[in-house]
């Protein structure tokens, strides 16, 4: 998960500028032992960008303006975006985020004020005094605003380099880049038919929150290879840790509640670009897609009761609501595999291509599409979507809850032995 590994995280490449940046410099150094900045545990707190701030003028507009409400989980993934941003803020800006940070945990600055030669902590001093008695809440939300201001700005000065550069640095399993209003996160474990490890998980709903707040128009998910996905990879299961099974299954239950939380959640248009077949979870959750081409070559298959599982993804209410009651018992119940085009035919799918011209028509299809107005399209599907949110985190909790029964049952356990054992094929 790349905010636990720093050391995949870009490297602030602008240098720090004037004595002011000399001198956070080298108390960087100092307070690290001389380590570079990447080498660090995450959590060091040299790690944090609080370094030096006078004014920001058009961030703080920004900041004071924002109405109170930032989560913990909001701070916490604020506090991860700034390790990944592409360029260094700028002195003045980490001050801030210092100053935001500190008040947010610790509340209102007490601590005396650094001697007149200690010009770096003096200087963080101020810059945390002056927010008086600021609510921790506030600033909490404050950090998080700017932190968000931060990341739309770094994503759209990188507009104009060539998409190498654009990638988002950070992913081990995923690749994310985005180009002409398109954020596409691309499964990248061609070699696994592109199977969801638990860091694939995570890695996906990072990436779905970041998504979420660049300047993009439209979201896009895809696969590297011949597979879109083969849906969970059955090692998830095999990989049990010292307080056994239970543990593993309730915790197994949490990240698919998750997961499947931020494609409930997610704010923007989100299309799947369907590159060949999909498996299990990676069919069920297209329920929750605003758009779903597929090649002409994709298949949907979720073999559940073959795996002595259930259904997931809120497939249980958006099947049947997409495609019949019976037509959805053949998929969820008796693992029947749809080509692309009965999918397509069922509601599934939105679009089937020919495989040979399938990349060149999505794209030039979602390139016009990412040129409307955001706004609207944003709108229009928070109408659509909030008219059975709270239902679709319902049911996801309760699909989540049924499957960690269900992973501990024999039915499953005997399924994944099978697999390992016979490498049995779906
Ligand atoms: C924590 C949240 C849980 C959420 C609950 C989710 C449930 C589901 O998604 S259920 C669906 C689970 N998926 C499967 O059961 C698929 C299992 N895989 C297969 O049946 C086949 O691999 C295939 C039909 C997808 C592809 O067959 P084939 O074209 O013959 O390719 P290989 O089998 O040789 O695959 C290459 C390589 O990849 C490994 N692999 C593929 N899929 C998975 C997977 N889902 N889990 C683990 N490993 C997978 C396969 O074992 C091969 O590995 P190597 O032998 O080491 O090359």
């Amino acid at each position: 998960m790349p905010p636990q590994n720093s050391a995949h995280g870009p490297p602030f490449r602008v240098a720090m500028a004037g004595v002011v940046g000399r001198l956070i410099r080298c108390w960087c150094r100092r307070a690290v032992g001389g380590r570079s900045r990447s080498a660090l545990p995450s959590g060091h707190p040299a790690l944090h960008p609080g370094c030096c701030s006078l004014k920001v003028p058009a961030l703080q507009l920004h900041v004071s303006k924002t109405a109170m409400g930032a989560s913990q989980k909001d701070f916490e993934n604020a506090m991860n975006q700034v390790k990944l941003l592409k360029e260094d803020p700028g002195n003045e800006v980490k001050l801030k985020l210092y100053a935001l940070y500190k008040q947010a945990t610790e509340g209102p600055c007490n601590t005396p004020k650094p001697g007149v030669f200690d010009l770096i902590n003096k200087a963080k001093w101020e810059a945390w005094n002056a927010l008086g008695s600021l609510p921790k809440e506030t600033a909490r939300q404050n950090y998080v605003d700017l932190v968000s201001g931060l990341s739309s700005s770094s994503d759209s000065s990188s507009q104009g380099k060539p998409e190498a550069e654009r990638k988002q640095a950070g992913y081990e399993t995923v690749v994310m880049t985005s180009e002409e209003g398109i954020t596409k996160i691309m499964l990248n474990r061609p070699a696994k038919k592109n199977a969801l490890t638990e860091q694939m998980y995570q890695e996906i709903i990072l990436a779905l929150e970041a998504a979420s707040k660049d300047d993009s128009a439209i979201t896009v998910l895809t696969g590297n290879g011949d597979y879109y996905s083969s849906g969970n990879d059955l090692t998830n299961f095999t990989n049990i840790p010292p307080e056994g099974v239970e543990a593993k299954a309730k915790n197994s239950a949490i990240l698919l509640r998750n997961f499947v939380g931020s494609f409930i959640d997610f704010p923007k248009p989100l299309v799947a670009v369907v590159n060949g077949p999909a498996v299990g979870i990676s069919v069920t959750v297209l329920g929750l897609f605003d758009l779903v081409y597929a090649t002409d070559r994709a298949t949907f298959h979720t073999p559940f009761s073959h795996l002595g599982q259930t259904p997931e993804g809120c497939s249980s209410y958006t099947f049947p609501k997409i495609m019949g009651p019976a037509k959805a018992a053949e998929m969820l119940i008796f693992g029947k595999k749809l080509t692309a085009g009965e999918a397509c035919a069922q509601g599934l799918v939105t679009e089937v291509f020919p495989d040979s011209s399938f990349q060149k028509e999505v794209w030039t299809r979602l390139k016009a599409y990412s040129k409307l107005p955001q706004n609207a399209m944003r709108i229009s599907k928070q109408i659509i979507r909030s008219q059975e949110k709270e239902k679709l985190h319902a049911i996801n909790a309760k699909e989540s809850s049924i499957l960690q029964e269900r992973w501990l049952s024999s039915e499953c356990m005997n399924a994944i032995m099978n697999f390992f054992s016979q490498k049995a094929k779906l």
